[in-house]
């Protein structure tokens, strides 16, 4: 079972907000491995084009100065008109280099974009299976695959930052050279925005933290509302009403704690605003007073001047950035300990190959599993073999932990309990990977893929060559070739109606297909939990004629509610309250007079 992730009350803001900061070094990790070179060529623009503001700033106050003694009758230096040019090339450079970053920019996050995401599909599908059942973790991944795509602007903020702080270090050297006190008087004004915005920024961020559950409900709703499988439901029950009050109501509840943020935010980003423009003019009125003192020449005041607004507006732009950073650097908590999670149910370093043949076969020895996070133990004690060329059949009650056992036996959860042997060695000491390879499994809620026939059946197989006649073979021995040969585009016919020209097909035809997954796999243990549920009697009674035919030899666990296919079991195990209460074949069980008896003859009574 993997990290459960739990529900963080986001109390401290300034704690959480300087440990957020933790995120940047894995995020600036992601970034640089999304694309070294972009990052590397974006840094060099930035650092070229950070320090043009000064260098026109110094060439527009020799100009001016030299306007000025013209004026006072002085004689035109010789250099004046390359200072000019100068001035309009600096200009176009600058123009010319901001376009290239904001193309390096676009570039790295496409990148960056399709890196995290792939990652995301990565680290989702390594997790456990519990994990998925927790509606803690289904928050955080939602926010870690919005986080994924949405904090491409921090990105850009982060390389704006850089070429801030250069701008800013140079004109504050500058202005520090004529005064300290300017520089003083600069920072009061600018710090309590910053104060204020890092405040506002985590409040944003523990809003959208509640918000995540309301929010998942919406989505949920507007999805059930607006989706195909509810479309029948919806409208045969009336429920269209009752969903939108409920969405309605969610929404409003939202929208109050968003305009209460906003409002004081305007308030109070109002008042710090006007502390900085105190700060500013400040400084504008020392330069003043000190050039009317005659401290300054015209082409000093000129660039001082210019020094305090450029260091002023971008200091201001470096707190706010960083604030910004900050900001959705909390937004990152959640992405970062996304990737952080880690599986329990992992594949041994170095796990050992699976046989082949399989010699001896699978044992569960003394086992008992309760499914992480509820307390009800779901099997007891649980003993039972599976021989190599023996095909069983597991049946038992609703809820009595027979697809438990085939999720056991892939390894898809570990016992609580016990042992699994095969070969009569532990199941966990064999490669995770190659344990899957060796074995095929249909669950009952098999997934119906919204892409080609073709790839519907090939699924079963991605990590092996197979040639189109093996896929066809599959097909004819799961009877999925008959349903192919009925879609207009055959193999190549999209299935479901998710996408253009998908056709939708019947429960049955659906199983069919996902029934020649299981034989393209060619795999040394076949599991089919209940694949035949769907199927018409006549289609149930060829498929399993195939199956028996086809497993003859093979290990094969079948899970199924019909005793017609369960006859056909070498060996049929009854499981009731996780226990497992009678084993034997047909004969010997109805001889018996047992649960199975009972169960076969309430059946067949029905059929009568
Ligand atoms: N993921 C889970 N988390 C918690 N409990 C679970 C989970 N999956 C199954 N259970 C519980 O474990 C018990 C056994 O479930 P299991 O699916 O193994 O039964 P089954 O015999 O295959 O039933 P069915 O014939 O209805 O498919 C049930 O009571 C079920 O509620």
């Amino acid at each position: 079972m993997s990290e459960a992730p739990t529900t963080k009350k986001v109390e401290s803001p300034w704690r959480d907000r300087l440990s957020a900061l933790r995120n940047l070094p894995p995020v600036l990790r992601i970034l640089w491995d999304s694309g070294p070179a972009v990052v590397t060529w974006g840094l060099i623009l930035r650092g070229i084009v950070a320090v043009l503001p000064i260098a026109i700033a110094k060439v527009a106050a020799l100009i001016l100065q030299d306007i000025a003694d013209v004026l006072r009758g002085r004689p035109l230096p010789h250099n004046f008109w390359i200072l000019v040019g100068t001035e309009v090339g600096l200009n176009v450079v600058f123009g010319l280099i901001t376009h290239a970053i904001d193309y390096s920019d676009s570039l790295l996050a496409n990148r960056y974009t399709q890196y995290v995401s792939v990652k995301v599909m990565e680290q989702a599908s390594r997790l456990d299976l519990t994990t998925y059942e927790n509606p803690v973790f289904y928050d955080r991944l939602e926010r870690a695959r919005v986080q994924a795509t949405d904090r491409l602007g921090m990105i850009q903020q982060m390389g704006r930052l850089i070429q801030q702080v250069i701008t800013t270090l140079s004109f504050t050297v500058a202005l520090a050279w004529a005064s300290p006190w300017l520089v003083l008087l600069l920072a009061l004004g600018v710090l309590p925005s910053f104060l204020g915005e890092t405040h506002f920024a985590f409040l944003g961020y523990a809003k959208n933290f509640r918000q995540t559950p309301a929010k998942r409900q919406m989505d949920y709703l507007r999805q059930v509302a607006g989706s195909r499988e509810g479309a029948k439901e919806v409208k045969l029950f009336g429920l269209h009403r009752f969903f939108t009050d409920k969405f309605e109501r969610l929404a409003h509840q939202i929208y109050v704690e968003d305009v209460e943020l906003s409002r004081s935010k305007l308030i109070v980003g109002g008042m710090l605003g006007v502390i900085g423009t105190l700060g500013y003019y400040g400084a504008y009125i020392y330069v003043i007073w000190r050039t009317l003192g005659g401290a300054y020449n015209i082409g000093k005041f000129t660039f001082l001047t210019t020094s305090i607004q450029q260091a002023s507006s971008n200091l201001q732009q470096v707190f706010s950035t960083v604030s910004g950073i900050a900001d959705q650097a909390l937004f990152l908590t959640d992405l970062i300990a996304f990737f952080e999670m880690e599986p329990t149910v992992k594949s041994k370093p170095d796990g050992h190959k699976m046989p082949v043949p399989i010699r001896s076969g699978f044992e569960f020895r003394n086992v008992s599993f309760t499914y992480p996070g509820t307390n009800r133990t779901v099997l007891h004690n649980f003993n039972f073999t599976l021989s190599p060329g023996e095909r069983i059949a597991l049946i038992g009650e609703n809820g009595q932990g027979k697809t438990t056992v085939v999720k056991l036996i892939t390894r898809l959860y570990d016992p609580t309990e016990g042992e699994i042997l095969l070969d009569g060695i532990d199941l966990r000491d064999y490669a995770l990977d190659d344990l899957h390879r060796h074995i095929g499994v249909i669950f009952q809620d098999f997934m119906r893929f919204e892409m080609t026939a073709r790839e519907n059946i090939a699924v079963g197989r991605v990590d092996q060559p197979h040639s189109e006649s093996d896929l066809e073979d599959a097909a004819h021995k799961s009877l999925a070739d008959e349903v192919v040969k009925k879609l207009s585009g055959g193999y190549d016919q999209i299935l479901g109606r998710r996408f253009e020209g998908g056709v939708e097909l019947s429960g049955g035809e659906w199983q069919k297909i996902a029934l020649a997954r299981a034989y393209l796999r060619d795999a040394q243990l076949l599991i089919l939990d209940e694949p035949t549920a769907a199927l018409d009697a006549r289609s149930e009674l060829e498929v399993f004629e195939r199956f028996a035919e086809l497993t003859l030899g093979k290990m094969a666990l079948l899970i199924s509610h019909r005793f017609s296919t369960v006859r056909m079991a070498d060996r049929i195990v009854v499981l009731s309250g996780g226990r497992l209460i009678e084993e034997g074949n047909h004969e010997q069980l109805m001889h018996a007079g047992g649960l199975y008896s009972e169960m076969f003859e309430m059946q067949a009574a029905s059929y009568r």
